[in-house]
């Protein structure tokens, strides 16, 4: 097995092959408008065939850049939010070292990746500032509009440290910026700084944005191999186009069953790992489906849950609770290190009866247990397995999710590449701040306080 694949066996009792099968060429016609650009959102298809597209000039670039990164900085802090951080995050997270930043600084290959700019936390900032305050540190400024508050601010502090502690010259060699080509304020600022800068395409939003130089820099940076991450992203890619057999094609098989799931009151799914490395995998995941799906009052709730630790919290809510979820587990088939579970002589924890196995096989147990009794409790359970956690399979996985999200959308009947609902809480912050601009909206929501 070289690619990820989709285990639907225990739908079954929820949802038939039957069932699945009805809604194939519906599926086929919304993959095929992915592909033509028929349908809504059209001018945000950018990253259908951004896999393929991406030339080996543009991969060197972003190495280079990330060379220079890692050249300078023992700390490169990744200021952006929502889509021009998740991605990254996700793929650093996965195929890193949980304790990487632990690491000692001579013990250490790659920078400590840090982030900011996603979340306005004074004690936050303040705490990051501090670590800094001795460290040879970077940054790399996202923000496709360029005018997002919560990365504005930050980074406006940690080029002002920056600044400060190594002087302009240096500080512009350890940033860059990564933005719309023309638009938005940190465009103007970049170009004005001299900053080493890269392009989010506009036809891309951030959501979908992990393939582009927003989330291959600072991966590059973790020193993971960007290459392999998108050859497995273009092996999705082919796997996927409009002539592919529906019953081939797992994101349309995938997409189709969450919305007939939908369908049948299952309204929150689940996504389900089991490794605590995969945890903001399904934070990117959760904003890539929330986003894209959840508008004119109609779409799954994505969830997660990082099991077994949460088994001892969420597990009750799931066993017993409100009948209206699905899960998704993303099972990795083999663990990359090796630790077994050692023999004791006086056996006062009981445990020698799990003497001599690998601990993943304990874990494996715990998996299949769980789906078991999860199925048993009324919950659907679909499996994506993963054979290793690796560069080629996370490109995969994130192919995969981004043409399930396109075609889950459009099955849905709503516009999977806009986020109209996310201006609302703008609005109100920047009235309640008095931004300029904003003075009817100030006036009108002091009235309500
Ligand atoms: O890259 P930007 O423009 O700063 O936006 C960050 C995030 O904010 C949103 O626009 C929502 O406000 C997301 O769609 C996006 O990923």
């Amino acid at each position: 097995m070289d690619t990820i694949q989709l285990q639907i066996k225990d739908l079954s009792g929820f949802l038939s092959e039957e069932d699945i099968l009805k809604q194939s060429a519906q599926a086929a016609a919304c993959n095929q408008a992915l592909h033509n650009g028929s349908r809504e959102g059209n001018d945000f298809l950018g990253w259908v065939d951004l896999p393929s597209s991406i030339t080996d000039q543009v991969l060197r670039e972003i190495e280079d850049a990330a060379t220079v990164l890692r050249t300078h900085c023992d700390a490169v802090v990744v200021v952006g939010i929502g889509g021009s951080y998740l991605g990254a995050r996700a793929v650093i997270d996965a195929l890193s070292s949980s304790f990487d930043w632990l690491q000692e600084k001579e013990d250490r290959k790659n920078p400590v990746i840090l982030y900011a700019g996603n979340n306005i936390s004074e004690d936050y900032l303040y705490e990051l500032m501090r670590y800094l305050n001795d460290k040879r540190f970077g940054i790399i400024n996202i923000s496709k509009s360029g005018t997002t508050t919560e990365p504005a601010i930050a980074f406006r502090l940690l080029k002002d440290q920056l600044e400060e502690k190594v002087g302009k010259e240096e500080a512009r060699k350890r940033i860059v910026a990564i933005t719309d080509a023309s638009k938005g304020a940190l465009r103007t600022l970049a170009d004005t700084e001299g900053y080493k800068t890269f392009v989010i395409p506009d036809n891309v939003g951030g959501r979908y944005s992990v393939l582009t130089p927003v989330g291959l820099l600072p991966i590059a940076v973790a020193g993971i191999d960007i290459r392999k991450l998108v050859a497995g992203a273009v092996e999705i890619e082919k796997a996927t186009v409009p002539s592919t057999s529906f019953d081939y094609n797992l994101p349309a098989i995938y997409a189709v069953i969450r919305n007939e799931l939908y369908k049948r009151g299952k309204k929150i799914e689940i996504l389900v790992n089991y490794h605590p490395k995969l945890h903001f995998l399904a934070e990117w995941w959760k904003q890539l489906y929330g986003e894209s799906e959840g508008k004119e009052n109609v779409g799954i709730f994505p969830a997660a849950v990082d099991f077994t630790t949460d088994l001892h919290s969420m597990g009750q809510w799931i066993q017993e609770g409100e009948r209206t979820i699905f899960e998704t587990v993303i099972t990795i088939g083999e663990a990359n290190e090796k630790v077994q579970i050692p023999h004791d002589d006086k056996d006062l924890d009981g445990l020698n009866y799990l003497e001599g196995k690998r601990v993943d096989e304990v874990n494996k147990m715990a998996e299949l247990g769980t789906r078991i009794a999860h199925v048993d409790g009324g919950v659907p359970n679909l499996t994506i397995e993963i054979p290793k956690l690796n560069e080629k399979y996370i490109g995969q996985l994130i192919y995969f999710f981004e043409k399930a999200c396109g075609i889950s959308g459009y099955l849905l009947g709503i516009n999977p590449f806009d986020q109209p609902g996310v201006e609302a809480y703008k609005k109100n912050m920047f009235a309640l701040l008095e931004k300029p601009g904003f003075e009817e909206a100030t006036k009108a929501i002091k009235a309500r306080l």
